[in-house]
């Protein structure tokens, strides 16, 4: 067993980390006019800047040692080849397959993974244009305008993610709403406007013993039977995404309208496979192949690319060096780009669900920060909020600012303003101004001294706090498919330097037992035996308010 506090690379990063506290990013521009050239990588979709960070060419060259080190290399290989790198539960990890579309057969476990993701794209590209096309009939024959995606989690974040982000380039053959809560209000909300007689609900979990989107799909089940006043009309308004036919048949999904999905892709990274549907669905299947093309071309810069000139290995590394050895504890994503409003949600489960853990590979303790809690905003409206705490708070927050060099909307005039902000916010962050600068600009201004010397000190910006750009072309199918494979390859890639089993969940189960526990003891008005006085007691209070 090697563990990376052994490593002589890991111990040497260590050390530079406390010089490195030392130093100012702003003064490292100073010393390096070609910062930006180095430390800035272009990348197919996008244009990576990562020179805002506090680094040198030591500590880049530092950080790919440690990489190698760890061989990373070596597990990228094992996870493009099909080893079963989710070693907790026993699978492969093979989203990348799923955008793979060559015709070369993928041999796992005796089966060709080729033949199956094609046919499941077959079944998808079918399927999806009956819909489009008015083909597919309701219980009273009219074709289909609504269709309302319930799931959870993985199988909700991305498609939803995705369809907002593209809105503008639906042509509106179909609506597509999402369901994910349990809460009643929710679902009570998306099917007040619908038709049930036109309207199609994919049940969408990769188990199909999920309690919110069970709950859901009951619920669903029982508006649609209850106009229609006949339980066979459930086939013609129901398809089913999951890995557990028996259980959708169950419900009362024909066969034939249950997609596949396999145990070799892990669900917060399953949009590239059927649990897309409502993406095809949205935008057309040839969108939908898009997507899947721009993920793939990701998947080959991972794959190919040294580690020197590698983006996600990069971003991973830089997301390590930051928390863990410089001691941020959270991240902040800021899309400077209103169609990725839902890219902060999407990127949470992510990247928090798959290295937000603290043993390593072998069951033990790591003893040292994994990862960063990620949270952020859409970029202008986080400025009007929390902008405030990362430039003057105490704790430093590196950030991602994802910006467009094109808008996708029509609309003239907005786009250079939101801009000019994206590169602006993350000069402040990096440049600060110190008091003396404060003092003589209140001076210049004309402020008096008593004013000065009562609000200078309060508009100090420390500043020397790190940034990445990654800035688009333009928002696109392709565009954001490589921006999303982007982040995956980042999130396995930290996952290894730090010896985290990035594809289990383990940490949502407890929750998960004790909520089912609760539920039984409400259902039945039993008291719970063996339970803390708090949760004793809120139940209690519960219990005697609502009946
Ligand atoms: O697709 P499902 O099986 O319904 O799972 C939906 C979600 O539920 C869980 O709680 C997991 O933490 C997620 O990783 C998963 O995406």
């Amino acid at each position: 067993m090697q563990f990376r506090q052994n490593l002589k690379s890991w111990q040497e990063l260590l050390i530079h980390a406390k010089d490195m506290k030392k130093q100012n990013i702003k003064d490292l521009f100073s010393e390096n006019t070609e910062r930006f050239n180095d430390f800035s990588l272009k990348v197919p979709a996008f244009l990576f800047d990562y020179s805002k960070n506090l680094i040198t060419e030591r500590t880049m060259k530092g950080l790919f040692t440690l990489a190698r080190d760890c061989q990373l290399e070596q597990w990228r290989e094992k996870m493009f080849n099909g080893e079963r790198i989710n070693t907790t539960e026993d699978r492969s990890v093979l989203h990348v397959a799923l955008r793979d579309r060559s015709t070369k057969p993928f041999i796992l476990d005796g089966e060709n993974l080729t033949d199956k993701v094609n046919q499941a794209l077959i079944q998808i590209k079918a399927f999806t244009e009956k819909v489009r096309m008015g083909q597919w009939l309701g219980y009273s024959g009219k074709r289909i305008k609504d269709v309302v995606n319930i799931g959870v989690g993985g199988s909700n974040l991305g498609p939803q993610m995705v369809t907002e982000a593209l809105k503008q380039y639906s042509d509106n053959s179909v609506n597509v709403h999402y369901v994910s809560n349990v809460d009643g209000n929710q679902i009570a909300d998306v099917l007040r406007p619908l038709d049930p007689e036109r309207t199609l609900f994919i049940i969408s979990s990769k188990t199909f013993t999920t309690t919110e989107t069970m709950t859901n799909a009951n619920t669903a089940m029982n508006w649609l039977v209850s106009a229609a006043f006949d339980q066979t009309a459930v086939s013609k308004h129901f398809v089913a995404v999951s890995a557990n036919k028996e259980n959708a048949g169950n419900f009362g999904i024909d066969n034939e309208n249950i997609f596949d999905i396999w145990d070799w892709v892990g669900g917060r990274f399953s949009l590239w496979s059927a649990i897309g549907l409502p993406i095809a669905l949205d935008l057309g299947f040839d969108k939908f192949i898009e997507l899947l093309e721009g993920a793939h071309e990701i998947d080959l810069h991972f794959k190919n690319a040294p580690l020197e000139e590698n983006a996600p290995v990069i971003m991973a590394l830089l997301s390590l060096w930051n928390c863990t050895f410089l001691g941020s504890q959270s991240q902040a994503i800021l899309p400077y780009d209103q169609p990725l409003h839902k890219l902060t949600a999407y990127l949470q489960q992510a990247e928090m669900e798959s290295n937000g853990k603290s043993v390593n590979w072998y069951g033990e303790e790591v003893g040292y920060s994994t990862v960063p809690s990620i949270w952020g905003e859409i970029g202008i409206n986080g400025q009007h909020a929390f902008y405030q705490y990362l430039h003057q708070s105490n704790n430093v927050v590196p950030a991602d600012f994802i910006g467009s060099v094109k808008s996708i909307t029509s609309v003239q005039g907005h786009h250079d303003t939101l801009m000019a902000n994206f590169f602006a916010q993350m000069e402040a962050l990096m440049s600060g101004v110190n008091e003396q600068q404060v003092r003589e600009d209140l001076k210049a201004k004309g402020r008096t001294q008593e004013y000065i010397d009562k609000v200078a000190p309060h508009k100090v910006h420390k500043g020397n706090r790190p940034t990445n750009a990654i800035l688009l072309d333009q928002i696109s199918a392709k565009s954001l498919g490589s921006l999303i494979a982007l982040y995956e390859h980042k999130i396995f890639s930290q996952g290894i330097l730090l010896q985290i089993c990035s594809f289990d969940q383990w940490g949502v189960e407890l929750g998960k037992g004790l909520a089912i526990n609760i539920l039984d003891a409400l259902k039945t008005n039993t008291e719970l035996d063996n339970r803390d006085s708090s949760t004793t007691g809120l139940i209690n209070y519960y219990k005697c308010k609502g009946r």
